[in-house]
C-alpha cells in the first residue's frame, strides 16, 4: 500500500473532559473521527462523569489552556474550531481572546447545564458568553435552556425559536442554531444568519440514552466546515448524523447512556 501524502481537515475542539465518554471532548473526538477530519483538543477542565450525572468537576489553570490552544494552532493549524464547556468567565475570556485572531469558522456551544441538571459553567461567566464569546462565533447553538439563560427567552413553540435567534444573533454570531430538542414533538432546530431561514426538522426519537446530543452536533458541524461546507450544508449534514446518533443511543450504566457516534459503520442489530 502507498503511504498516504493527502491529510485530513483538522477541527480543534476547546471542552471540558466526559470520564464517561459520552459528551465532551470524548464525543467531539468521535464525532470527527465518524465524519472524516482529523480531531484535536484544548481541555478546559475534568469532569467526574457517568451515566447518573457529574459527581466532580476541576478547572485547568488559564495558562495550560492557552499553551495547547498555541501548541496545536502554530504546529498542527486548524480548519475549524467547536467549543464546549469552558466552566469559569476567566476561561470564557481566555479562549475568546485566542479565537479572536483566527481564521478559521468557530462553532460555539454555549455549554450551561448537563442533562442531569449539573451546572458546566460559573453564573457569573454568562456575561462573558455573551459580550466576548458568541462575537467571534460562526454559528452559536444554543439549547433552550442556554437560551434562556443568555436572554431571558422562554421559549415555547416556533415562534418562541424565531425571537431566540433574534436575541442570540443580537451578541453577534454570524448565525444562530436553537436548538428545539427540549420541546415535545418533531426534533426542529432554526438555523438563521438574520435573512436566510433553515428549517431542521427529524423525527423525535423515544430513546432515553441522548446523553451527548449537543456536543456531538456542534462537532459535527464544525467537521463540516473544516471539509469546505458552507454553514447550512455543515448544519444539515451534522442534523442527519446526531439523529443517526440519538436513534442508535443505548443503555450504559444505571442512568443516561450516550448517543452511538459509530452508528454509521457498526452493524444494525
Ligand atoms: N429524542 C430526540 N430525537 C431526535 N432528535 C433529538 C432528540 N433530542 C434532541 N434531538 C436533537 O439533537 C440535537 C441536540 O439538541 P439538544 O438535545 O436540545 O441539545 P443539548 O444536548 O445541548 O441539550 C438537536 O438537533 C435536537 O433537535
Ligand atoms: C464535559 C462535558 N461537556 C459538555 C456536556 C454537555 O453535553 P451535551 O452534549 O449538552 O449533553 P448532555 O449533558 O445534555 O447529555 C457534558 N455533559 N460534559
Amino acid at each position: 500500500m502507498p503511504i498516504r501524502t493527502a491529510v485530513p481537515p483538522r477541527v480543534l475542539t476547546v471542552a471540558g473532559s466526559d470520564s464517561g465518554g459520552g459528551a465532551g471532548i470524548q464525543a467531539d473526538l468521535k464525532t470527527m473521527l465518524a465524519l472524516g477530519v482529523h480531531g484535536m483538543s484544548v481541555l478546559t477542565a475534568v469532569t467526574a462523569q457517568n451515566s447518573l450525572g457529574v459527581q466532580g468537576t476541576w478547572e485547568l489553570p488559564v495558562d495550560a489552556v492557552r499553551a495547547q490552544y498555541r501548541s496545536v494552532v502554530d504546529d498542527i493549524g486548524v480548519q475549524a474550531v467547536k467549543t464546549g464547556m469552558l466552566a469559569s468567565a476567566a476561561l470564557v475570556e481566555t479562549v475568546a481572546e485566542l479565537l479572536a485572531g483566527t481564521d478559521a469558522p468557530v462553532v460555539v456551544d454555549p455549554v450551561g447545564v448537563s442533562k442531569h441538571g449539573d451546572a458546566l459553567l460559573a453564573a457569573e461567566a454568562l456575561d462573558s458568553v455573551r459580550t466576548k464569546l458568541l462575537p467571534v462565533a460562526t454559528v452559536a447553538t444554543p439549547n433552550l435552556d442556554e437560551v434562556a439563560q443568555l436572554t431571558g427567552v422562554q421559549v415555547a413553540d416556533e415562534d418562541g425559536m424565531r425571537r431566540a435567534a433574534e436575541e442570540i444573533l443580537a451578541f453577534g454570531p454570524r448565525w444562530a442554531l436553537i436548538k428545539g430538542g427540549h420541546l415535545p414533538g418533531e426534533a426542529v432546530d432554526l438555523l438563521t444568519d438574520g435573512s436566510a431561514e433553515h428549517w431542521l426538522r427529524a423525527p423525535r426519537y423515544d430513546n432515553r440514552h441522548t446523553h451527548g446530543t449537543g456536543c456531538t452536533l456542534a462537532s459535527a458541524i464544525a467537521s463540516g466546515l473544516a471539509l469546505g461546507q458552507d454553514v447550512p450544508t455543515a448544519v444539515e449534514g451534522a442534523k442527519a448524523y446526531v439523529t443517526g446518533a440519538i436513534r442508535a443511543g443505548f443503555a450504559l450504566g444505571g442512568g443516561i447512556g450516550p448517543v452511538d457516534h459509530g452508528w454509521r459503520t457498526r452493524a444494525a442489530d
